[in-house]
């Protein structure tokens, strides 16, 4: 039974802590916050998790509110064999020394730059690269998207190039101050976005180049993605191929999910822990092979893609299972995922 330490308890971090508590071969020993709000307060009294402070001069405010604290970050690692860094990216690289000092492996998010760790991780299309490794990075949510589908797709169909344009939420359900509220915006105004050359860390060899805007909605990210393709291949066996991977999900329009809210409440049908949608739908419509073509749309639930990624980054960090398929197949049981 490995230990795992979640530091930063946000939107990612609390969906990281809930999917390692799901899983038998590790458990958590501890999540962090900085501030006393309802997610410290339900850590501790509803999930019965250790809470560790991230600013050691604020265990008065945490006494205060009435929450209990275990000791700060630094004694949470001690304890560790690994930390799944759910910080914001401003936070995340000043960490890397403290992780460094106490001798702990650690899991790091797409808000980070490649270069922090020189290493970054998909499930599916490079689990052995952090095989035994100390640290990696999963990729961001949209990049892990991309890379879930253009995997699945470049074994049948020779990829030979990608452009796709990523239409982005403007935030989080829960972040209150964050826009737009009714406009579109290219994100970044450059291209590329930082999409496809994130794809390249983790798909070796890919072009891709990626084209953002954000938009005023909060449910979820949806990508226009076409593909140019060096082999002769039928749109079914497109289909075939996407049906058959897991954590992707070939949805019908037509069947009434056809935008980014049914797919939500598809999300609650099915039950998931916070009606989290982890797979990433492609609508069946949309998949189009047109001569060296091919065409399809799909969408990202950005609060939960990446946490079963960081399970399996657990187990290739700690060698814990050196086939990626049986490590997806693991987490996939143990957090209900199709
Ligand atoms: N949200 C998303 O859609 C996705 C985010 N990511 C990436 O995941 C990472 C985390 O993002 P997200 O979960 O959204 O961020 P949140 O802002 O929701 O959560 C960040 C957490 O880090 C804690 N924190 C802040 N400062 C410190 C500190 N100094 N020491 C320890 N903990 C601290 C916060 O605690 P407190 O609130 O108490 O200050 C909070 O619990 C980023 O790299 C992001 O880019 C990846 C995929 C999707
Ligand atoms: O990883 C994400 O998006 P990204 O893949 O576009 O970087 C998350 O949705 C975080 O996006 P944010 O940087 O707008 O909070």
């Amino acid at each position: 039974m490995k230990s795992v330490a979640i530091n930063g308890y946000g939107t990612i971090g609390k969906r990281v802590a809930d999917a390692v508590a799901a899983q038998d071969d590790m458990k958590v020993i501890g999540v962090s916050k900085t501030r006393p709000n309802y997610e410290a307060r339900t850590a501790v009294e509803e999930k019965g998790y250790d809470l560790y402070i991230g600013i050691p001069e604020r265990a008065n405010q945490f006494k205060e509110a009435g929450i209990e604290i275990a000791g700060t970050v630094e004694d949470m690692i001690q304890e560790a064999d690994v930390v799944v860094d759910c910080t914001p990216g401003t936070i995340g690289p000043q960490n890397l020394e403290m992780y460094k000092k106490a001798g702990v492996k650690a899991i790091y998010q797409g808000g980070e730059d490649h270069e922090l760790t020189g290493l970054s991780f998909n499930a599916i299309s490079n689990y052995d690269d952090s095989y035994g490794k100390d640290y990696t990075r999963v990729v961001s949510c949209n990049t892990t998207g991309l890379t879930r589908t253009l995997s699945t797709i470049d074994p049948i169909a020779d990829i030979k190039k990608v452009r796709a344009v990523m239409v982005r939420r403007g935030s989080d359900p829960s972040e209150v101050k964050k826009g737009p509220i009714n406009s579109i915006v290219p994100n970044p105004p450059k291209v590329p976005s930082h999409h496809g050359p994130d794809v390249k860390t983790v798909m070796e060899g890919i072009d891709v180049t990626t084209m953002a805007l954000l938009v005023p909605t909060t449910l979820m990210h949806q990508h226009n993605i076409m593909v140019e393709i060096n082999n002769e291949i039928e749109t079914q066996e497109i289909i075939d191929a996407l049906e058959k991977r897991s954590r992707v999900l070939v949805v019908d329009a037509g069947e009434g999910l056809g935008s980014t809210a049914e797919l939500m409440e598809y999300a609650k049908e099915l039950g998931r822990n916070r009606n989290d949608l982890y797979e990433i739908p492609v609508w069946r419509e949309s998949i189009n092979v047109v001569g060296n073509e091919l065409y399809y749309m799909q969408a990202v639930h950005q609060e939960s893609d990446v946490v079963p990624e960081n399970i399996d980054a657990i187990r290739a960090l700690l060698e814990m299972e050196s086939d990626n398929e049986k490590s997806i197949a693991k987490t996939n049981k143990a957090m209900g995922i199709l």
